[in-house]
């Protein structure tokens, strides 16, 4: 019975178990071998800063490396199984129906096979677009979480879901695209490796019965012929299950190609820029950026933990919240506590209390009216920035009142909005260089708003004109406009977060207050990475647009364009207000 067995399964016997010990094996080697590179690749990530290629390089070393291990350890193994397969049935069909069945069966393998080929669609291309649109609609995400407080302090909340949803759309159509290719071609697909084979089985069985019916007429019984016949059957059956898997091999392959060419186009980047730098003078430039590099990896380190304290986690860790479960009991938002107020920043009797209910100012109390500008002050720590979160609404307002202008633009009129802030930590979006200045507002928004503060009735592209005339005005005032040059076009789309110095995102943070024009500009140490000149011109400008601001900043250079000081003086809750001789 054994030997029975191992007649007709025997390759299926010894290759059965082998199937995961090999894919396993393979896995862990290849795994190896690619981790230890992806090892390599992180220490020198740098060098996409050098390439102004927006590359995705971490879905590429996590996820796409990952799969590709995965799909490369089962195509070998898909391999072996039908090689041995074919070669053990071959030789058994050629006992069984001599040449001329091992001639149909190879020439049916060729035609499917040529047929296949010349129907199949371009799955690694298609593959490979999934992966990237997948790559950037994680990016975003991460991007998102580490800068959402500088996006809450800009308002952006409505534009980054506009452009996150779009990502998601490019991903979904590109997704939908490749299901239903392998649906129709799994279809043909199926019908010439697995059905057409099947039939077949019964036609060459039957040309045996034919060619040896007199022989076995003489010497036979039926019920040795019935079993001569179903012992080709199986026979012919497994050739033709083993060249249908040898068929979908091809697949597997068109489908791999799509990850090995985004593993390798990342590996050619890194080779190339890692060989210019080793023979050149951009070793030092390297050695730069890649002081950067751990610079901002430890800081965005610091900031994830610092994040994770913040409002944005406690609302969606609630129960683990101190906070929010105090928000719940006796901390809650004082009712009416936010009022509207046109032309004016009041503060009444408004306590600052971090998330860790510690207090930070007691009973504030201050007011701003136009042309009055208030200097922020006080020790690292002390809550400049607090007041800056409850003013924003990002912390809630637990006693007093606070009366502030609205941040939203006139839908009417196009005018600027009441207030606009620009946060601590510099912020640049994903998108072009125009993006980077009207930013919340999408092309579409920002031409509306040029257009309902011009003539009416423009063409579109007299608008665009306006808007980018605009737009230039206002580089040249943060002194940027070498950009503009640098980059050729207002389309320029690049991950401007690793290509501008923090000087110069700041002045971009600045552009953007002057092409909002708000009445009230919120200022957190936002200039403090620029030169004490450029700060000053840039304050000066703001001032003589009628911009009245209120500053958080360290530097006496700005003292002169203010009106009060506010001085935060232990971050145990004193605070004192003074006016500012001019
Ligand atoms: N989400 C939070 N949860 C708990 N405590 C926080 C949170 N955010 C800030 N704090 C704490 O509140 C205090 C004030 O922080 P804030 O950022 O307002 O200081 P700052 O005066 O702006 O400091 P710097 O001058 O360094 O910018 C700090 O002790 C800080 O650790």
């Amino acid at each position: 019975m054994l030997l029975g067995l191992l007649r007709c399964d025997g390759p299926k016997t010894l290759e059965n178990p082998a199937g995961p010990w090999m894919e396993d094996s393979f896995d862990s080697a290849s795994t190896k071998e690619l981790l230890e590179k992806q090892y390599i690749l992180q220490g020198n990530l740098l060098v996409f800063h050098m390439s102004r290629k927006n590359i995705d390089a971490d879905q590429r070393i996590t996820h796409d490396l990952e799969k590709l291990t995965t799909d490369l350890s089962g195509l070998v193994t898909g391999m072996v199984k039908p090689s041995v397969d074919i070669l053990w049935f071959t030789w058994r069909m050629k006992l069984l129906t001599g040449q001329r069945g091992v001639a149909i069966l190879y020439t049916y393998m060729l035609l499917g096979l040529g047929f296949l080929r010349a129907v199949t669609p371009d799955f690694g291309d298609l593959a490979s677009q999934v992966q990237q649109s997948e790559g950037t609609f994680r990016f975003m995400h991460e991007r998102l979480r580490t800068h959402a407080e500088s996006v809450a302090f800009f308002g952006g909340g409505k534009r980054e879901k506009d452009m996150i949803e779009s990502r998601f759309r490019e991903l979904l159509d590109h997704s939908m695209l490749l299901l239903k290719k392998k649906w129709s071609y799994g279809i043909l697909d199926d019908f010439v490796t697995k059905q057409l084979p099947n039939n077949v089985t019964w036609g060459l069985s039957l040309l045996y019965a034919v060619e040896n019916n007199g022989d076995r007429a003489m010497s036979s019984t039926q019920g040795d012929l019935a079993h001569a016949l179903r012992y080709l059957a199986s026979v012919v059956s497994q050739s033709f299950l083993a060249f249908g898997d040898i068929l979908e091999l091809h697949k597997k392959f068109a489908e791999l190609s799509g990850s090995i060419n985004r593993i390798f186009e990342l590996e050619e980047l890194l080779d190339s820029a890692q060989s210019v730098a080793n023979g050149s003078k951009l070793e030092a430039y390297i050695l730069r950026r890649r002081t950067n590099l751990f610079e901002i990896i430890y800081s965005s380190m610091q900031s994830h933990r610092e994040f994770s304290k913040s409002k944005f986690c406690g609302v969606f860790s609630k129960q683990k919240s101190g906070y929010w479960d105090s928000l719940n009991g006796k901390l809650s938002p004082s009712k009416n506590s936010e009022l509207y107020s046109k032309d004016a920043i009041s503060f009444m009797e408004v306590d600052i209390i971090t998330p860790a209910q510690k207090l930070l100012a007691r009973q504030l109390t201050f007011d701003i009216g136009k042309g009055k500008s208030l200097l922020l002050t006080g020790p690292n720590g002390s809550g400049k920035s607090s007041v800056f979160r409850v003013l924003r609404g990002l912390w809630p307002i637990v006693s007093g009142r606070l009366a502030k202008p609205s941040q939203h633009i006139s839908k009417e009129t196009g005018s600027g909005c009441g207030i606009f802030y620009v946060p601590q930590r510099p912020y640049t979006c994903l998108g072009t260089l125009r993006d980077q200045i009207i930013y919340p507002l999408s092309h579409d928004e920002a031409e509306v708003m040029t257009l309902k503060l011009s003539e009416k009735g423009m063409q579109s592209t007299e608008m665009t004109n306006i808007l980018d005339t605009r737009l230039k005005n206002i580089l040249e005032n943060v002194r940027l406009n070498y950009l503009l040059e640098r980059e050729g076009n207002w389309d320029a789309n690049m991950n401007w977060e690793d290509t501008l110095s923090l000087g110069e995102q700041q002045r971009l943070g600045m552009a953007r207050l002057f092409f909002h024009k708000p009445k009230f500009a919120i200022l957190d140490e936002c200039t403090n990475a620029t030169s004490v000149d450029v700060e000053e011109q840039l304050y000066r400008l703001a001032k003589d647009m009628g911009i009245t601001f209120v500053t958080s900043s360290q530097r006496p250079a700005l003292i002169p364009f203010h009106s009060l000081e506010l001085r935060l003086i232990d971050g145990e809750g004193q605070w004192e207000l003074r006016a500012i001789k001019q």
